[in-house]
């Protein structure tokens, strides 16, 4: 991708996307990924653009680009042999999957040798992560345990929460005021004050809630007036579809269709591609039964982490182990980053196999919670 200028201004140039013919959409409407191999090669077919029944090529591929990007085990079969042969295939599937993503508890002791004598840094998810999937987006509360560990898990590391949520939104949720949060798939940074590189020109001094000063980080400020009109356009444009929702997430915009009937769902696609053909500077990409439109920016979860290190004094220091753990697509940005320095461990949280950059794997919210209890006893027990 182009980009106009470094990390001072991670715009990317406009035509950017343009330039792309994937499936022979807009490519506005192409899941994005700097990982192609990392995902499932349905999102990534080349269709040649002139051919009789490109169209029905073009709907049936973003029919399965929307499939594809929330995997389920398929337990709705007619007879109880059937299904219990289909759930022990699945079993043997996950259970060759964590041979190449291990288990987070099962080896915990790796990790925590590896953690020895360094300090960690915690960056987790929300939806998927720290709450389960529930129908209702505006409905993904927290269990008091899972606050509970994660005030905890916090008290012994540094501990951040990275959505795709509007900050504000997943403040609401989660109401600890010991963490740092990065909202909008991190395009909204409120971390500690600090002094931090120039190269962030964007980053002002603020307060949060709680009247403390705060660095706030927001790359994308300049694109929140298209934002706010791309949210009316999908509302509008959506408001017939049975159980679509629109989620304004400040910096970006969800656009959910969890609810809506599978005939539906190219509906649903096809609506965004016509409100964001008028777009070239938004892109699209695809999460849990969601399609998320963001400014087509050189930013994403694993740079929030990179700006979160150095707000938190820890970057490029070789005694730091940061840890991120989530469920998504965009989480993948994250454990990329990770991995690429070697710098930490992405942990994957899912209960189907999936391609990841991440080291291990969580099962579900339930293990993640686990985890984080596992990380507390560790850390008194070292301190002994
Ligand atoms: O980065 P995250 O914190 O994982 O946020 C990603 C999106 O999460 C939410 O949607 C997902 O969770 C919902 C509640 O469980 C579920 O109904 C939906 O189908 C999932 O896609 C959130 O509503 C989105 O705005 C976030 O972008």
């Amino acid at each position: 991708m182009d980009l106009k200028s470094n990390h001072t201004s991670p715009v990317l140039a406009d035509n950017a996307p343009m330039n792309n013919t994937r499936l022979g959409l807009h490519s506005a409407l192409l899941p994005y990924s700097h990982n192609a191999s990392a995902f499932s090669s349905t999102l990534f077919l080349t269709i040649p653009r002139r051919r009789p029944g490109i169209l029905d090529d073009v709907r049936s591929s973003l029919f399965d680009a929307m499939k594809s990007s929330s995997p389920t085990h398929n337990t709705k079969l007619t007879t109880e042999s059937t299904t219990e042969t289909t759930l022990r295939d699945s079993d043997i599937a996950y259970h060759n999957w964590t041979i190449k993503y291990p288990s987070a508890l099962g080896l915990f002791e790796q990790i925590a040798d590896k953690a020895k004598g360094k300090r960690i840094a915690l960056f987790l998810d929300y939806d998927g992560t720290l709450s389960p999937i529930v129908d209702n987006p505006d409905c993904a509360f927290m269990s008091k345990a899972m606050r509970a560990a994660v005030s905890n898990v916090a008290k012994y590391f540094p501990t951040a929460i990275i959505s795709g949520r509007n900050r504000d939104k997943v403040y609401e949720f989660v109401g600890l005021t010991e963490l740092y949060y990065a909202g909008s798939h991190g395009m909204d940074i409120m971390g500690p004050v600090r002094p931090i590189s120039s190269d962030y020109k964007n980053c002002i001094r603020s307060t949060d809630k709680q009247g403390k000063e705060v660095n706030l980080f927001q790359p994308a400020s300049e694109f929140l007036p298209m934002i706010d009109e791309v949210f009316k356009s999908l509302v509008e444009i959506t408001k017939d579809i049975a159980g679509a929702k629109v989620e304004n997430n400040k910096f970006c915009v969800s656009v959910h269709y969890r609810n809506v009937d599978e005939k539906s769902w190219t509906t649903v696609g096809q609506s965004v591609h016509e409100i964001l053909k008028d777009y070239p500077r938004l892109r699209l990409t695809h999460g849990r039964k969601v399609l998320e439109v963001r400014p087509v920016l050189d930013w994403d979860k694993g740079k929030a982490v990179e700006f979160l290190l150095e707000s938190l004094g820890l970057m490029n220091c070789d005694d730091v182990l940061p840890i991120y753990v989530g469920d998504d697509r965009t989480d993948e940005d994250a454990f990329k980053v990770l991995r690429e320095g070697n710098r930490g461990y992405g942990i994957i949280v899912s209960s189907v196999p999936k391609e990841s950059n991440a080291f291990y794997s969580l099962r579900d919210p339930a293990e993640v919670m686990e985890f984080l209890k596992m990380l507390v006893m560790w850390k008194k027990k070292s301190a002994l």
